[in-house]
Parts: C-alpha cells; sequence; structure tokens
C-alpha cells in the first residue's frame, strides 16, 4: 500500500520531461527537512489525516491529510478521473521510502512510462525502465550512505541551488561518476533572481543544464 498525498495530471515543469503532460502521485512522507522544500504538506504522516481514495481526487489546495492506496486502486483512480497523460511521475515527499517496483511494474504493462523524483536517501527500488531523476540536497538529514548508488543509477542528476556552495557540493559528489548517459541539471530554488543568475553561470562554465520549475511560472500545479 501507499500513502497517497496527492493526485493530478498537468505538464512535467522540471528536468529533461519538462512540457510532458503527466500524472503526478505525490506520497506522502519525507524525513530529510530541507528548508525550502516546497512541499512541506508531505512530510508527516499522521494518522489522524487519512482520507478516503475519492476523497483524495477531491483536493482543491495543499494539505497534509493523504490516503492509503493499491498499485491497482492508484490504476483506478487514474481511469476514474479519465487521464489522457501516458508519464507517471512519481514524486512526494520522498517516494523511495516506498518500495515502488509493484506500482512501476503495473503501470508499465499497461502502457505508462514512469519517472521517480527522489532525494536520494534511500535506496530505489524501481525497475530498469524506470527514468530516475536524484536530487541530492547539501548536508541533507538521512545522509549520503545510499546516495552514491542513487546518482550511479540517475538517469538525470537536478541540483537544487541558490548559492555557490550548492555547485561546489555538487562537484564533490560528481567526482569519479561515469556520467556518459546522466544528464546534470541545475535548478534555481524558489525561482530566486540570485539563485536563477548563479544556475545560468555555472550552466555555461560546465556545460550542465538549466531547470527552471515552468509550472511556477505558469501558475499551475
Ligand atoms: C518536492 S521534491 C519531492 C521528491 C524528493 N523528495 C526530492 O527532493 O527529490 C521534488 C523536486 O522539487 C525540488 N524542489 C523542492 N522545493 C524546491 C524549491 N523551493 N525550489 C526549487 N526546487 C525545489 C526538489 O529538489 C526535487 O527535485
Ligand atoms: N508541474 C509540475 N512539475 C513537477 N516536477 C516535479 C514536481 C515535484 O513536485 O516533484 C512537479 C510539480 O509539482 N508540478
Ligand atoms: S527531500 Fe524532497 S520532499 Fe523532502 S524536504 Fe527535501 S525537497 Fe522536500
Ligand atoms: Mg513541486
Amino acid at each position: 500500500m501507499y500513502k497517497v498525498n496527492e493526485i493530478f495530471e498537468t505538464i512535467q515543469g522540471e528536468g529533461s520531461y519538462t512540457g510532458t503532460p503527466a500524472i503526478f502521485l505525490r506520497l506522502q512522507g519525507c524525513p530529510v527537512g530541507c528548508s525550502w522544500c516546497d512541499t512541506k504538506q508531505t512530510w508527516e504522516i499522521d494518522p489522524e489525516l487519512q482520507l478516503s481514495p475519492a476523497a483524495i481526487l477531491e483536493k482543491k489546495a495543499d494539505s497534509d491529510h493523504w490516503c492509503s492506496l493499491s498499485s491497482t486502486q492508484v490504476l483506478q483512480l487514474f481511469a476514474d478521473k479519465g487521464y489522457r497523460a501516458k508519464h507517471v511521475v512519481i514524486t512526494g515527499g520522498e517516494p523511495c521510502m516506498y518500495d515502488l517496483r509493484p506500482l512501476c511494474d503495473l503501470l508499465h504493462s499497461v502502457g505508462y512510462s514512469t519517472q521517480i523524483e527522489t532525494s536520494g536517501t534511500f535506496e530505489i527500488l524501481a525497475p530498469e525502465a524506470t527514468f530516475v531523476t536524484v536530487s541530492p540536497k547539501v548536508n541533507m538529514k538521512g545522509g549520503y550512505e545510499v546516495l552514491r548508488t542513487a546518482l550511479e543509477r540517475a538517469n538525470e542528476i537536478k541540483h537544487p541551488v541558490a548559492m555557490e556552495k550548492h555547485i561546489e557540493e555538487l562537484l564533490e559528489l560528481l567526482q569519479g561518476l561515469d556520467l556518459t548517459n546522466t544528464l546534470v541539471y541545475l535548478q534555481p530554488i524558489s525561482q530566486k533572481a540570485k539563485a536563477t543568475q548563479l544556475a545560468i553561470e555555472f550552466c555555461k562554465q560546465h556545460n550542465w543544464r538549466l531547470s527552471v520549475q515552468v509550472h511556477k511560472y505558469l501558475g499551475i500545479n
């Protein structure tokens, strides 16, 4: 069973799938505690805030309510909503707190592609066909024990930046990694002008890509 904070259909606004229609499945729970996190409502799993599967689809605003769903129920809810997107982004919270293999296998078997957004603090339990985005955080709670393996598995590394020390940290993390098949993105934190300038400058310097959170500029989910 997966604890789900929200399900919605939108356009992927980050990384190399930017612009792709996608169904977002936001899972509940994250112990990492980034001060600038834009989904703090997913951090705690409060048993008193459990909703029914039907209620989760009716959510209109961000809240820390969640519901418990099996892989089959997730698929059923996609059908109930009549979603047309064929790409599913599993995010959170920290989705790798969960074993994502049964869910991704089921989604693949009916023709969806899948993508995970993860901090790299938990072992990634997902099929090979799942596109993995790893977004490491400076001094993240939960530590770097499994991060190296996560970075090696990553299809893209999307590093949130606001200060020069974030770039230095990324350079350290990338040392010794074979990046032949890995895309590296800098993502300015919270659309800050200074962070964006910094990201542009260092993307040019290192031949990395820029990921701005397009959905925030558009004012959509
Ligand atoms: C909300 S997190 C959830 C998935 C996972 N916990 C993670 O951190 O990758 C999804 C993505 O949003 C990014 N993010 C979160 N808050 C942000 C902010 N204020 N500005 C820019 N990116 C942010 C994260 O770095 C991550 O790439
Ligand atoms: N449109 C849109 N794209 C996104 N890409 C990653 C997101 C996330 O919260 O993980 C996100 C999100 O919340 N909305
Ligand atoms: S790891 Fe992801 S969900 Fe958790 S606090 Fe950091 S940005 Fe937010
Ligand atoms: Mg988001």
